[in-house]
């Protein structure tokens, strides 16, 4: 019994210290979506996804995950329709990942967890005029989510992966252009689910429509493995610490509803 008090009052190695008070709190991320309470919606339209790979700036390690940076001055990479009443700019896209292939993504599918998940991140630009105003607001920002499965070497993914050498340390930066994040969606986009929740890192503002992929892509063991190179720390710092484990406890569902574009 012991151990067990020890374990719920003594979480193992969180990603980070979880802030006593959160947002709100009742519509937090990454959650368990449970399929056969998920809801039908006949109305979700299919989602218009337009990226234009010139817009790609620069990749960056933040000392939480590795971003991908994008131009989000014009409407020139951007998400509509789907759960969407706005049209939605990219601004970066990143991943969350395991040390090993059994655990990585922050959100699951029947308790199905995946080694790795890619977020991309886009704020309403019919609304707001800078990501930091759409980061406090309820329909502020619209993030994809993708699961990633071991399997096949992805050819898309290579180009980014030969950069991440290049930020191995938290706050390193280099120049990463004409990259087009299309290449990283499933085939099939019209299936998956969406519902209201949090950024599921540092501020955890209640400001997501999340819309997550029924279909994963496949990526090699060893492109994986060079995502687990990367580092937490910075080249300063005495002790190195793997870039492994990235993901935010799950939260509960609170009476939300999952709705689902396909039956
Ligand atoms: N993991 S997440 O919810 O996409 N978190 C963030 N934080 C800033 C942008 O996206
Ligand atoms: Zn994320």
């Amino acid at each position: 019994a012991l151990c067990a008090i020890k374990f719920i009052f003594f979480p193992v190695h969180p990603m980070w210290q979880e802030p006593l008070a959160i947002p709100g709190g009742d519509r937090q991320s990454p959650i368990d979506i449970v399929v056969r309470k998920s809801v039908f919606d006949p109305q979700l339209r299919p989602l218009k996804v337009q990226y234009d790979p010139r817009t790609c700036q620069q990749i960056w390690n933040n000392g939480y995950s590795f971003l991908v940076e994008y131009d989000d001055t014009t409407d020139k990479s951007t998400v509509k329709g789907g759960p969407l009443e706005d049209q939605f700019r990219l601004c970066q896209f990143h991943f969350h990942w395991g040390e090993n292939n059994a655990w990585g993504s922050e959100h699951s599918i029947d308790r199905r967890l995946f080694p790795a998940e890619l977020h991309l991140v886009h704020w309403n630009s019919d609304k707001y005029s800078l990501f930091e105003e759409a980061v406090i607001e309820e329909n502020g920002l619209a993030v994809i989510a993708v699961f990633l499965k071991i399997g096949k070497r992805h050819e898309g993914l290579q180009k980014l992966v030969d950069a991440l050498p290049a930020v191995r340390h938290k706050d390193s930066l280099v120049e990463f252009t004409k990259f087009d994040p299309a290449c990283l969606l499933p085939e099939n986009i019209d299936d998956y689910w969406t519902y209201a929740g949090s950024l599921t890192t540092p501020p955890l503002t209640e400001a997501v429509t999340w819309i997550v992929m029924k279909r994963h892509i496949e990526v090699s063991h060893d492109q994986l493995a060079v995502f687990r190179s990367l580092l937490f720390t910075s080249a300063e710092e005495q002790v190195q610490r793997s870039m492994v484990n990235n993901f935010r406890v799950q939260q509960a569902v609170k009476g939300r509803t999952v709705r689902s574009s396909f039956t």
